[in-house]
């Protein structure tokens, strides 16, 4: 086996060779790496930690809080708001922004996050994960608020995610391609484990939870009939279909082997865009697809474009290899006139 890279060797590089981050922000992520340490400990020690089933609480979605995502959620506030390169955090646990108090150092990001995708997971050990987007706070007004956060995901200045499954994997953008780290438990450290992740262009695999299928839009219901036609059908090919339902795995899988992932707007809850969140899921995601070579979009306008109304604002979402990405989006398109 040729040297093994660290996390922060590979930031330092990236910092200081290539430019790409300030010394801030390679220190922020080496703080959400940290914490996702703890996290993955937690994890793993399930019933014996008690950290299984629900906290009892909801979160400001109106979602049943399980102990794991409460535990998350303080994990990451309590690393970062010592780490002193953040101005603020948003989470998915929490009602407003958390504004880091005064009697830490302040710095000029902001944090935002899924603490725990996949709950409905953890109970049943399947792979979860911790999702992040690093954000600038704009300058020219002194303190922070709501708005700040309200930028469109392009402007992310580095995004990740950490996957808890039968590896823990940290998996990081900061705009110069992906790459991912394993966890050595017993060194404790976070090893380079792949640079450049590619997604193929091409795929026969989809992504999407069947269970909603007599809701979807009829663009979706088109993609997917002409999926399951297979051979016979005007793909000419048959496909195979994979649902874990913890986005980090599914976006995961796709980063490894190609693939496509959708969770579209559909009329159980009509006047929501999606189920899943702009600022914690689909923005940092999408940025990672995007450096990986893939596509994100809502279906008409890609995800990265899109200006937030609000912190926990829903977005459809269909990302994973480009060329099926921009078939769905193609159809719903046409389905727009
Ligand atoms: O159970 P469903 O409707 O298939 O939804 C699965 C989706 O919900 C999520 O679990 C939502 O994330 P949270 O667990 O953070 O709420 C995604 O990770 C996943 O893609
Ligand atoms: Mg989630
Ligand atoms: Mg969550």
């Amino acid at each position: 086996m040729g040297k093994r890279v660290s996390l922060t060797q590979y930031l330092v590089e990236q910092q200081r060779m290539h430019g790409h981050i300030p010394g801030q922000l390679r220190l922020l992520i080496e703080v959400v790496a940290r914490a996702c340490k703890r996290i993955a400990i937690s994890v793993n020690k399930g019933a014996l930690g008690d950290v299984l089933g629900s906290a009892g609480t909801e979160n400001v979605q109106g979602e049943v809080q399980k102990k794991l995502d409460v535990i998350c959620n303080e994990v990451l506030i309590e690393a970062n708001e010592w780490g002193g390169h953040l101005a603020a955090m948003a989470s998915e646990e929490m009602d407003g922004i958390y504004l880091v108090p005064n009697r830490f150092p302040q710095g000029e990001y902001l944090l935002l996050f899924d603490p725990l995708d996949g709950s409905s997971n953890i109970d049943v050990n399947v792979s979860i994960g911790t999702i992040f987007s690093v954000l600038k706070k704009p300058e020219g007004h002194t303190g922070v608020s709501e708005g700040d956060f309200l930028q469109p995901g392009h402007q992310q200045a580095a995004a990740g995610y950490c996957i808890y499954g039968p590896q823990t994997t940290l998996v990081l953008t900061v705009g110069d391609g992906v790459a991912m780290f394993t966890l050595d438990r017993e060194q404790g450290s976070w090893v380079l484990t792949q640079d450049g992740v590619k997604i193929p262009e091409d795929t026969k695999e989809f992504a999407i939870n069947m269970s909603n299928m007599r809701h979807w839009a009829p663009p979706v219901k088109r993609y997917i009939d002409e999926c399951l036609a297979g051979k016979e059908g005007p793909r000419g090919k048959d496909f195979n279909m994979r649902w874990v339902a913890s986005m980090v795995a599914d976006v995961h899988r796709i980063l490894t082997r190609g693939g496509i992932f959708m969770y579209p707007w559909d009329k159980r809850e009509p006047e929501k865009p999606g189920k899943l969140r702009l600022m914690y899921e689909a923005n940092p995601m999408g940025f990672i697809v995007e450096q990986a070579g893939g596509a994100a979009t809502n279906g008409l306008q890609r995800v990265l474009d899109l200006q937030p109304g609000k912190l926990h604002e829903r977005v459809s979402v269909i990302l994973g290899s480009k060329n099926e990405v921009e078939r769905v989006t193609s159809y719903h398109v046409d389905a727009a006139g």
